[in-house]
């Protein structure tokens, strides 16, 4: 569910020397080639999978072991500590929201496969799960569509449908994204605004969702939050987004794309910091109320919630390059062109007043201080100075 990462994976793994590569590469295959000899016949692949990977009952402790919170730390509104489901734990925002949880002392267990989530909620009585999993950039979409029905749509509804048929139901709280708003020119772009003009599949996929997400509340009782992320950037971040590759190719000498809107229209991104985007993520969390069925039956009306998670400060891309031109020191060698059509929008600006009145979501950092953090970080990790980590 985790989707097809091949543009990040390609361009973190051309980091690795070879020779270490071609090592853990042979121990996967070694180790792929034992579990396939020694699975008993009569299992299906995920059973066996399941099976060589985890002896059951020491794969239950140490899921009951990470879920279990912590009774020293303090809840944060007093309410006891939460069992939550991080799915996407290994993504930007999922490993950010997940460690932030697992700090403040709340129990977190993290998958995204289908089997293993119904077996997990045989073990564990989930009151939240926080699905962060999905195939997410605007660009690619254009070159993997299937991955996108893959992740934001099959592995949503299998999500759901374990959600509802567990007892007791948890809340979800899952990532939407801003994308949504498409071609709509009512700025800045509330709740209310109508989106039923997405600009690329990746954003019908996630309008998708959020349609899917009604059919799961009416019918079972589901209670469901989308949240819809603005260009969420900072350190961890994923490498196929333009902050991070703009990083790269600068500090390469490597030219730069530029886009531009019609008649020279500037493009510009409510660009939103990460540390802002777990608060919103945690708030919502917080102020979940529980789901209202029962084993696959609804009991009465539950919550279903949508927000915008922004900025609410649009910064053009042109600013964004040089703001990175000053922390880096160097400067880019930038190409302006129009903005070819892949699926981008012009402009993003969110209105926030919803969750600032019903999460006080109240974004603090600012795109200079936020990509200060980021360009530490990324001098930091890739000079491989990994020892001083970054939590
Ligand atoms: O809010 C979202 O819902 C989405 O946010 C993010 O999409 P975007 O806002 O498109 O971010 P990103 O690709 O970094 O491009 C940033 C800007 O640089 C411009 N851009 C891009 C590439 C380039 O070569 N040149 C350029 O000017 C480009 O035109 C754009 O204006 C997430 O990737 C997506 O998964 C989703 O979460």
């Amino acid at each position: 569910m985790a989707g097809d990462w091949s543009p990040f994976i390609q361009r973190r793994w051309s980091f690795f020397q070879t020779p270490r590569l071609i090592f853990w590469m042979s121990i996967f295959a070694a180790l792929l080639l034992f579990l396939f000899f020694h699975s008993p016949p009569d299992l299906s692949p995920d059973r066996r999978a399941l099976a060589s990977s985890w002896d059951g009952h020491s794969w239950e402790r140490r899921v009951l072991a990470s879920s279990r919170p912590l009774s020293k730390l303090s809840a944060s509104d007093g309410r006891g500590h939460l069992s939550v489901l991080v799915t996407g734990a290994a993504g930007f925002v999922g490993c950010h929201v997940a460690l932030t949880l697992k700090r403040r002392g709340d129990g977190v267990g993290d998958i995204n496969d289908a089997a293993l989530l119904y077996k997990l909620f045989d073990v564990v009585a989930f009151t939240h799960v926080m699905h962060l999993a999905a195939q997410a950039g605007v660009r690619y979409a254009m070159h993997n569509p299937g991955s996108y029905v893959h992740s934001n749509i099959a592995g949503l509804v299998s999500v759901f449908e374990v959600c509802k048929a567990a007892n007791p139901q948890p809340a979800v709280v899952w990532a939407s994204s801003s994308s949504v708003y498409g071609l709509n020119s009512k700025i800045p772009f509330s709740e209310k605004d109508q989106t039923d003009k997405p600009a690329s599949l990746y954003a019908a996929t996630k309008k998708a969702g959020e349609e899917i997400a009604h059919a799961y509340n009416h019918i079972y009782g589901l209670s469901i939050t989308g949240l819809r992320f603005f260009t969420v950037y900072g350190p961890w971040g994923r490498p196929d987004m333009a902050y991070f590759f703009f990083t790269k190719d600068i500090l390469k000498g490597k030219p730069i794309s530029i886009f531009e809107g019609p008649h020279h229209q500037s493009v510009a991104r409510d660009f939103t910091y990460i540390d802002d985007i777990v608060k919103g993520c945690l708030a919502s969390i917080d102020t979940a109320q529980q789901s209202t069925g029962s084993g696959g039956k609804k009991m009465g009306p539950a919550q279903l919630r949508v927000y915008n998670l922004g900025n609410t400060s649009p910064v053009p891309v042109s600013k964004l390059v040089s703001i990175l031109e000053k922390l880096l020191k160097t400067k880019a060698k930038k190409h302006v062109q129009p903005m070819p059509r892949n699926g981008d929008v012009v402009y993003t600006h969110a209105n926030i007043s919803r969750a600032n009145q019903e999460l006080h979501y109240k974004p603090t950092t600012d795109l200079q201080a936020g990509l200060k953090k980021f360009v530490r970080w990324y001098l930091d990790y890739y000079s491989g100075n990994r020892k001083r980590l970054y939590w």
